[in-house]
């Protein structure tokens, strides 16, 4: 399978309503390579979501363009997977259903698709999960379903929107860890954001900040402690010295 890059072109977002504009953002260039783990952090309100749901397709920017590959992204496709931060199960279907969704619209036939949920069902560690509705799992769980999801229709890039971010700090650690395993044996292009400086650059291949009105890029470098081929980090990672620089920097640039 070829992998496509992403590539944002002089991209603008303003919301109206009655209460006036909101130029949520302004002039974004940017390019994504295939198999990058691109972590997204910045200020409360300043774009981070807004720009994830045009690339998810969700939302027509007023000025600019994303493409993928050659194709124009006008909607959303088989080819971009989101993780919200809330789970978006569906609360009637039990969690295999709800895995196989994606694929049952599509017309995958029943045991393909069966075979499809149980598999990433087991990667995301809930294969004796499937039965259950999705009131019986934990937050952690669902989650981990809704990343299953995801999987399940085997996108080229996945959009994460702080899919962690409401969760206690044990489950987050370990969905991290899962999260930079499943980076390194699919390959595939993901965008995360996050409001933490740490799990920016714990999880990130390559760092970006955004500044709010207008959200701008006002930060972009490797995370060159975790170049392809290095282990997965574990907690001595942040001890070092290039972790502390950058976690600093990015901080820093998250202020100003
Ligand atoms: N549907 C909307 N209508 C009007 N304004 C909006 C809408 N969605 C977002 N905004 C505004 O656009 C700006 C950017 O919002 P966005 O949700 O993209 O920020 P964010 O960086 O993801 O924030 P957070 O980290 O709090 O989720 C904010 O000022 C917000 O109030």
């Amino acid at each position: 399978m070829t992998q496509h890059e992403v590539v944002v072109r002089g991209l603008e977002h303003e919301f109206r309503s009655t209460g006036g504009a909101v130029r949520a953002l302004d002039r974004i260039d940017l390019t994504i390579e295939p198999g990058e783990l691109v972590t997204l952090a910045g200020p409360s309100g300043c774009g981070k979501s807004t720009l994830l749901r045009i690339l998810a397709g969700l939302t027509a920017p007023t000025v600019g363009t994303v493409h993928v590959g050659d194709e124009l992204v006008e909607r959303p496709g088989a080819d971009r997977g989101v993780v919200f931060q809330r789970p978006t199960l569906y609360p009637w279907l039990d969690v295999r259903a709800n895995v196989e969704i994606g694929l049952k619209l599509r017309g995958v036939p029943k045991d393909e698709r069966r075979e499809a949920a149980e598999r990433q069902l087991a990667t995301v560690g809930l294969a004796d999960f499937a039965d259950k509705r999705p009131y019986e799992l934990s937050g952690g769980m669902q989650q981990r379903a809704q990343i299953a999801r995801v999987l399940a229709n085997d996108p080229d890039i996945i959009l994460m929107d702080e899919p962690f971010g409401a969760l206690d700090a044990l489950t987050r650690e370990r969905l991290q860890a899962e999260l930079l395993n499943l980076w390194r044996r699919t390959g595939k292009t993901i965008l995360f954001i996050t409001h933490s400086v740490d799990e920016a650059v714990y999880l990130g291949s390559r760092v970006l900040v955004m500044s709010p009105r207008p959200g701008r890029i006002v930060f972009d470098e490797p995370a060159r402690f975790l170049r392809d081929g290095s282990p997965v980090p574990t907690d001595e990672v942040r001890t070092l010295p290039e972790f502390v620089d950058l976690t600093t920097r990015v901080r820093d640039a998250i202020s100003h």
